[in-house]
């Protein structure tokens, strides 16, 4: 894979804040269906000399680790694209911790998607309810389709052995985040003994070191999403350090967002696994008037125009605004004491 040139990268000045703000949007998107505890996603929409570009950290994330989130926003929005080797990304349906009566319904939006990725582990709920909602899951893409399964974390190693065994009934694909330390995913790793592939989301996107998982053998696939990780480039880097196959996903981002995760996507020398990248059909509403929407199991790779009556309609309340510019200004801050080679 060819290296992102350190020189250009370490040369390229970080725009002002002026810049930043000029023209920049806060919109408060209504979900479809509760998604990891919200039902509004808010996102910070700007516009660089590239085009429209996300600056999306949930708003409980720190400065310091919401700062990687701007500086991937400002990657996408000032840097030159990547060539592209594929025009169109396959995607994975993302379905929330739904009952399982609701599933059909809820997978609905995404169309036909030879893929689903089931929220488990909930907390509140039992592995009675995850075996139910993945059948349903399994019902739905029948037995050509791939189902993949999220716990972000939430199960021991004890627990997560049982679940996991127990779901791999219905044929998974990889288990993804099933404990949320690396120790725990190397362990269970050797317990499994290869019976269920283990991904890592959360201990790559939110580790200090997101190479040591893959040292550790801790997993068999990372996911890898632009925004936490700093941008296409950084993720590019990850991937290749790595040394292990890659899932694109999003991290519940608005069309634009996704776009940059599509042209992630796009510049991956090989794809092997469908990508998190159907989350469009997660939001009742989006910045776009044709939205990133997954199609035929798949989602074009393209810039997205944010639309002025959709920035109007959806913007949020002045407080919001002030937050989020603040919360740029900071993150800006951080940017600039940080060498550049580091951004
Ligand atoms: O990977 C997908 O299918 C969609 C993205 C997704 O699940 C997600 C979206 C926002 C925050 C966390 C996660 C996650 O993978 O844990
Ligand atoms: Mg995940």
């Amino acid at each position: 894979m060819p290296q992102p040139d350190a020189d250009a990268l370490a040369s390229r000045p970080l725009p002002p804040l002026g810049e930043l703000l000029a023209g920049a949007r806060v919109v408060a998107l209504p979900l479809r269906t509760r998604f990891r505890g919200i039902d509004t996603r808010e996102a910070l929409l700007m516009q660089g000399p590239q085009g429209w570009t996300e600056f999306s950290p949930f708003v409980e994330y720190d400065d310091a680790e919401s700062a990687a989130w701007l500086a991937a926003a400002i990657d996408f929005g000032w840097s030159a694209p990547l060539p592209q080797r594929r025009g169109s990304i396959p995607v994975n349906a993302t379905l929330p911790a739904v009952r399982a009566e609701d599933v059909a319904e809820v997978l609905a939006p995404f169309g036909a998607c030879r893929t689903v990725k089931v929220k488990v582990a909930e907390p509140g709920q039992s592995l009675a309810d995850d075996l139910e909602r993945v059948a349903a899951a399994r019902e739905v893409v029948g037995p050509t389709g791939r189902v993949r399964i999220d716990a972000n974390g939430a199960w021991s190693v004890d627990e997560a052995a049982i679940a996991v065994r127990a779901l791999a009934e219905f044929d998974l694909e990889y288990a993804e985040q099933p404990c949320r330390t690396v120790a725990e995913l190397a362990e269970l790793r050797r317990r499994l003994d290869g019976a269920v592939a283990i991904a890592a989301d959360e201990s790559v996107r939110k580790a200090d070191d997101p190479l040591r998982v893959a040292r550790a053998g801790a997993a068999d696939i990372v996911v890898v999403k632009a925004q936490p990780l700093g941008g296409i480039r950084a993720a590019l880097s990850l991937i290749e350090a790595a040394g292990l196959p890659a899932v694109i996903s999003s991290a519940l981002d608005t069309s634009v967002g996704l776009s940059m995760g599509a042209h992630l996507a796009a510049a991956m020398p090989t794809l092997q696994f469908d990508c998190g990248l159907g989350t469009a059909a997660l939001l009742a509403a989006d910045v776009a008037r044709h939205p990133l929407m997954p199609s035929g199991g798949a989602i074009e790779v393209r810039r997205i125009d944010a639309d002025a009556e959709l920035l109007d309609e959806h913007a949020a309340d002045d407080a919001r605004r002030e937050w989020w510019f603040e919360r740029l200004r900071r993150c800006h801050s951080v940017l600039a004491s940080q060498p550049p080679a580091a951004r």
